[in-house]
């Protein structure tokens, strides 16, 4: 077990490359289940929950091999093992493989999901959309029971928009019989470049991107050679890290409009950007920059997972800024950790309220989500000192190379063992 160390205070310089999106990969990798030849998925991010995914679909049978960021699955010795425990905890996305095998095998067992402890996370969108398609769908014990005699084209009105139930009504309705409807559906990017990988094994999609999604079923699916869409949250954190210690970054491969909301707020405070056709530069002149108000939204909103490591800059802004979460209401467990660094935040309600400026002040901190410790990292780059940061599996989960990405713009930033009082107080942390 290993901690993460920073010696803050050092100005940032150079290029960031941006790796595939964590939550795209998350459902491509999936997706592959539903083919019946090779799919091949490009330029995916090197982090834990790929790594987990591919696991799980070795443990369902599939001929699987990942390497130089790119993973093919040769789906077509998988069986419909039942996974109700293990590796299908350790994230949320592996909720999946309920769509992906529900669609292919018409049955699934998979223990409920993993993923960052934002609060509640329900799936209960999710179901209605594999009830609605025909699927009986209990909870056994903590795993959920999927069993159709066969899937049906469905209209579907999701109550809430989600990107996880957007994305797998779609996943088990590619291969149902006749016509399924979504509405209300999320927009993320990321659903699109899952309904482009599935349009590549040949199935019929129309509208995602958009609220209503429409999908004719079809009977087989066959594998295809994807490139994944850059991710636009470790896009927007290499962004914060640079308008807060940043001479000039460049931050390369990205699509600036999935970052526009990002970009807008930090023109707002005063913050110099430059955007290109896959790269974005972020420069910040010295001296303070305004405080802002930030509200999360569905996407093109500000996105919650940025949320976070936003608050971090919002420490160094001139002035008081008030942060509300409209999607995870009770996503604060960073601010905790940022008091102990010298921030000045409290949280209200569904809101977060910082003021500043504030010199920070290393400290011992600890990741207890994955952008909460994007949000320590940025707060660890900034302050005087040293800062150790716990609970590093959280970062591993989403940030590919995050150790040498920051490095390589001039950050004093490296992994050191845990001691051993540190690994039991990680244990009784866990
Ligand atoms: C793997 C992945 O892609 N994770 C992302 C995905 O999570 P995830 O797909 O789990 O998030 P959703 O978009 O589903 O959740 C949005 C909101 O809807 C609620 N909800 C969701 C489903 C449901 O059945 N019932 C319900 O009430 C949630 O509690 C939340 O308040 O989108 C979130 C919101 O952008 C991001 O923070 C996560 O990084
Ligand atoms: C909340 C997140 O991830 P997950 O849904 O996988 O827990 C995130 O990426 O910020």
């Amino acid at each position: 077990m290993e901690k993460l160390m920073i010696e803050g205070g050092h100005r940032l310089k150079g290029t960031v490359q941006v790796s595939g999106a964590k939550n795209s990969a998350v459902a491509l990798i999936p997706a592959a289940i539903l083919a019946d030849s090779t799919v091949t998925i490009e330029q995916l991010p090197n982090i834990s929950d790929v790594r987990i995914l591919s696991e799980l679909l070795k443990e369902i049978g599939g001929d699987v091999s990942f390497e130089n960021n790119t993973l093919t699955v040769d789906p077509s010795e998988m069986i419909d093992m039942p996974l109700p425990n293990g590796r299908v905890k350790k994230l949320r996305a592996s909720y999946y493989l309920m769509g992906a095998m529900l669609g292919r095998f018409k049955q699934a067992v998979i223990g409920l999901p993993g993923g960052c402890n934002l609060g509640p996370r329900p799936i209960d969108q999710h179901i209605k959309g594999f009830e609605a398609l025909g699927a009986k769908v209990t909870n056994e014990q903590g795993a959920i029971y999927l069993r159709a005699k066969e899937l049906r084209g469905a209209r579907i009105y999701l109550d809430v928009v989600s990107v996880g139930a957007t994305i797998n009504i779609m996943l088990a309705a590619v291969k149902a019989k006749g016509r399924t409807i979504i509405e209300n559906a999320a927009k993320e990017p990321e659903i699109i470049d899952v309904a482009t990988l599935l349009s590549s094994m040949g199935a019929k999609i129309k509208g995602a991107g958009t609220d209503v999604i429409r999908i004719e079923g079809v009977d087989t699916l066959h594998g295809c050679r994807h490139s994944i869409i850059p991710d636009r949250i470790e896009a927007g954190t290499y962004m914060v890290i640079a308008a807060a210690m940043g001479d000039r970054v460049l931050i390369d491969n990205v699509i600036p409009q999935h970052v526009e909301s990002l970009t807008a707020k930090l023109r707002e405070m005063g913050i110099t950007i430059d955007t290109y056709d896959e790269q974005i530069a972020v420069s910040r002149q010295i001296g303070s920059f305004k405080n802002a108000d930030i509200k999360t939204l569905v996407y093109p909103g500000f996105p919650t997972d940025l949320q976070q490591p936003l608050t971090s800059l919002l420490t160094q802004a001139k002035g008081t800024s008030i942060v509300t979460d409209t999607i995870y209401g009770s996503r604060f467990k960073h601010i905790d950790e940022l008091r102990r660094m010298g921030a000045e935040v409290k949280v209200e309600g569904r809101s977060s309220i910082v003021s500043g400026p504030n010199r920070l002040q290393g400290a011992k901190v600890k990741a207890t989500d994955l952008r909460a410790g994007a949000s320590l990292v940025a707060a660890g780059l900034m302050a005087n000192g040293i800062t150790e940061i716990m609970g590093l599996e959280h970062i591993d989960r989403g940030y590919s190379q995050l150790v040498e990405k920051l490095q390589g713009i001039g950050a004093k930033i490296w992994r050191e063992d845990l001691g051993v009082e540190e690994r039991e107080d990680a244990k009784v942390g866990d």
